[in-house]
């Protein structure tokens, strides 16, 4: 079933004559359990694209569905309870809030939803068994290491069952050992538990997770490769060479 519509989408910033067009015409679908990135240059629009999609920026024109529903046309009201129920978030540096516990920042989308405490107090530690850090949820996020903080970070974006996960640059902060622990647990999710993720990076390594990747270059989707039948290293190779082929150097889409 399709999960995610986003057609026509444009997004401008500025007015007059200085109007910077960061995303010029965007369409693409994903299904249900998909893992989709996204890849450009510095400026080609990742970020904005989240953005709108996770309805935390605003549309110029075009329209974007979720299981069908046209999010673009949604009151503020409607787009906040829309982003507590249906979306997960990772950003770059978790953002676990320092001044709760660990049981606390994973039971947070469940607490603005106004769950009831039983049914919170279950469901996390159904989340922290599953991803093995049961044993830390009474600390705090400067107590724990990288790693648990991570799994911590994920359980939170998955506890209230959302349709979609985002990422931004989920592994942007971390050395490379991490960022293969973390892209491993990425995976597993999506292959074990079918969740469906959108993620931007500008990291091959990370990206070669995916199933399939959208290139942008200046706010437009420039090339789009799919997984298939390859494994993880052959595809890893095969994004290298779109991004030697799209900067003409693997170093200009950083
Ligand atoms: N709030 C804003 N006001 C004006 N211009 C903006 C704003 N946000 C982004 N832009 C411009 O829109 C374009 C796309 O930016 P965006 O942040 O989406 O790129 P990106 O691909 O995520 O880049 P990076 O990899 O550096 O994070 C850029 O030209 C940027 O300067």
């Amino acid at each position: 079933m399709c999960l995610l519509k986003v057609e026509h989408v444009q997004k401008y910033y500025g007015n007059g004559g200085n109007i910077t067009k960061a995303l010029n015409d965007i369409s693409f679908d994903m299904k249900e359990g998909e893992f989709v990135a996204i890849m450009g240059a510095s400026g080609s629009g990742k970020t904005t694209l989240l953005n709108v999609i996770s309805t935390i920026d605003t549309l110029s024109a075009g329209d974007i569905y979720v299981r069908q529903e046209n999010i673009s046309t949604k009151k503020e009201k409607q787009l906040a309870a829309f982003r507590k129920k249906e979306l997960g978030f990772i950003f770059q540096d978790y953002n676990l809030l320092n001044t709760l516990s660990m049981e606390e920042n994973i039971a947070l989308p469940l607490t603005l939803l106004k769950e009831k405490p039983a049914v919170i107090d279950a469901s996390v530690k159904q989340m922290a068994k599953t991803l093995g850090i049961l044993d830390i949820l009474a600390k705090y996020p400067y107590e724990v290491s990288g790693g648990q903080r991570q799994r911590t970070a994920i359980a939170r974006a998955l506890i209230h069952k959302p349709s979609l996960i985002l990422a931004d640059e989920p592994t942007g902060a971390l050395d490379s050992h991490a960022s293969y622990l973390f892209m491993e647990e990425l995976g597993k999710l999506n292959e074990e538990r079918h969740a469906s993720i959108l993620m931007v990076t500008h990291d091959a390594f990370s990206a070669s997770y995916a199933k399939r990747i959208l290139f942008l270059k200046d706010g437009r989707i420039f090339n789009e490769i799919y997984r298939g039948e390859l494994d993880r290293k052959a595809f890893y190779q095969k994004i290298l060479d779109v991004m030697t082929l799209l900067g003409g150097d693997v170093h200009a889409v950083r």
